[in-house]
């Protein structure tokens, strides 16, 4: 797969010098210039940088600012031919380096500083100015906040911006949520920096105050059940089958070529690939093995839990890098005792490498489609009009879980819009069909060799609990029943029932 889409040209005649390149402090830019800056970036990190660059690159006039001024000077510095910067230091500088309506980028740390720039600035806006929030917000946050500036007559947009460093200087994926209003104004300039993918933007109005931090949390979410899935597909080809990483990388290459196209893969085979320089040992096997995180899995899983909606492919990656961070935990484990293992060979290693990639396929629909309908929820929770098919197509590029594979979901949503879950479409239920075998041979050979695979088998678990005809809930309802009088409905006709389980003959009646 190719790397970030790529953006397209910068728009013509729009920086103050035609694309040479100018940087200016505001205030001698007032003295010696009329126009201002079309948009401006505060927090420049490693996103914020690279966002500015990605504007300025596209021909827009970018104000900038940090809360240190290093970073702008650095930047400034650095990058300072790619286009048109106008560097401030103080808010008010900034404020004053924008032209009205104002529209401020706000790429600092999600939380509590992303409230402190929010105070810093919004009294020293005016009416219709635009905060444009691209950090990794809780999309509870964001509502509070957009409705909190809306009463002070400001728009302010949650947009969830994907794609790492890379991404925001070369084209990330934007899911800008916020008025309509705001988006008339803001989306000509994100789709001017969103990937591209076949000509279309990775770049649409999510819908109203947080669902753009809302899409973008269950990106993150199923970033996290992508990943856990395709470290499982390397830990059971490396313990199953004794190969090494470099070995895997070429594997991983070959998938890389079909069906399991994605960003995510072809990194895989890069870092698998990589060796250490000071010891000469794969990399991956000098890395200390607790994966971390920032919060935006969790807050998938928790909002799911919230709405009902079982994520459990979330959950279980969430879980393992949980789990993996239990230094203290793991060593008092260490010792327990497992199945004896030894490493599968000739005709039946080939075998388990094609069934591992079946398995990682028809896990992956599975954490897909429990993602698209914790948005579907979320929309039908907040009232937003998610156009699930949208989401699926800026996922496509730019972010860091594009991949081939949206493009069969846009497919699947553009066919049926009110899917109830990806696995019903024709398309993805005949290749899971044709994986399932593959799919439960790897989970039971994981099982019986003693190598943790949880978001393998909890997909298979969710995929044969959705497909039963009967789920053991009916006894649970009953043990319900019996040890509280929780009641229960039957098959056979409507209404709400208890039995008397401390009765001789335990006696029906309806409540
Ligand atoms: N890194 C990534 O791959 C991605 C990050 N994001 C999100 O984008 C946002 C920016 O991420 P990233 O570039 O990694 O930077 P960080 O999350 O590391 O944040 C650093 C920036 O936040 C500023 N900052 C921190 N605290 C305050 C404060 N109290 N007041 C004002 N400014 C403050 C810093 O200013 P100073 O220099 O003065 O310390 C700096 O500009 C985050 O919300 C992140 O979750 C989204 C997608 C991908
Ligand atoms: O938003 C992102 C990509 O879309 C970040 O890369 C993501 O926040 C990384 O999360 P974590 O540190 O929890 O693995």
């Amino acid at each position: 797969m190719e790397p970030i889409a790529g953006s397209r040209p910068g728009r013509p005649g729009l920086g103050v010098d035609g694309g040479r390149g100018t940087s200016r402090y505001a205030g001698e830019r007032r003295d010696e210039m009329t126009d201002q800056a079309n948009i401006g970036v505060t927090g420049l990190a490693v996103m914020g940088r690279n966002l500015a660059r990605n504007l300025a690159r596209h021909g827009h006039t970018v104000a900038l600012h940090n809360r240190h001024q290093q970073r702008t000077d650095d930047l400034v510095a650095q990058f300072g031919d790619e286009g048109t910067f106008v560097p401030t230091g103080s808010a008010a500088e900034f404020v004053a380096a924008l032209e009205r309506p104002r529209k401020l980028i706000v790429m600092v740390k999600a939380g509590g500083p992303t409230d402190a720039v929010i105070e810093e600035f919004a009294p020293l806006l005016e009416d219709g100015d635009m905060i444009v929030d691209g950090g990794n917000a809780h999309f509870a946050d964001t509502r509070r906040r957009e409705k909190a500036l809306r009463e002070r007559g400001l728009h302010f947009v949650g947009t969830g911006v994907s794609g790492g460093e890379e991404g925001a200087l070369h084209g990330p994926s934007i899911m800008p949520g916020g008025s309509r209003e705001a988006y008339a104004s803001l989306g000509p300039i994100l789709t001017d920096i969103a990937a591209d993918v076949d000509g279309t933007p990775c770049c649409t109005h999510i819908g109203p105050d947080g669902a753009g931090h809302f899409v973008k949390m269950v990106h993150n979410g199923i970033e996290y059940a992508d990943m856990q899935l395709i470290a499982e597909a390397y830990d059971l080809l490396r313990h199953a089958l004794g190969l090494e990483p470099a070995q895997i990388a070429d594997i991983f290459r070959d998938w890389n070529t079909g069906r399991l196209d994605s960003y995510l893969i072809e990194i895989t085979a890069q870092v698998l690939g990589h060796v250490d320089a000071a010891t000469g040992r794969p990399f991956v096997d000098v890395v200390v093995d607790q994966a971390e995180q920032k919060g935006t899995g969790r807050w998938t899983v928790q909002t799911a839990l919230e709405l009902g909606v079982p994520t459990t492919g979330i959950a279980e990656a969430v879980f393992a890098r949980s789990l993996s961070g239990g230094a203290a935990l793991r060593e008092a484990a260490r010792g327990l005792p497992g199945p004896a293992r030894a490493p599968i060979t000739g005709a039946a290693a080939e075998t388990l490498a094609a069934d591992i990639e079946q398995a990682l396929y028809a896990s992956k629909v599975v954490a897909y489609a429990q993602g698209f309908n914790e948005i579907q929820a979320g929309a039908a929770e907040y009232d937003w009009p998610i156009d699930l098919g949208a989401v699926a197509t800026i996922w496509r590029g730019g972010c860091i879980i594009r991949a081939a594979f949206l493009d069969d979901i846009r497919a699947a949503y553009a066919n049926d819009p009110a899917l109830p879950t990806l696995l019903t479409d024709g398309g993805f239920a005949e290749a899971v069909r044709d994986a399932q075998d593959s799919w439960r041979s790897v989970v039971a050979t994981a099982a019986r060799l003693g190598i943790p695979a949880p978001g393998f088998s909890s997909a298979l678990s969710y995929y044969d609990a959705l497909r039963a005809q009967r789920l053991p809930a009916a006894l649970v309802q009953g043990q319900r029943d019996y040890f509280g009088a929780h009641t229960y409905q039957r098959v056979d006709r409507p209404g709400t029932f208890h039995t008397e389980w401390a009765t001789r003959d335990a006696a029906e009646h309806e409540v």
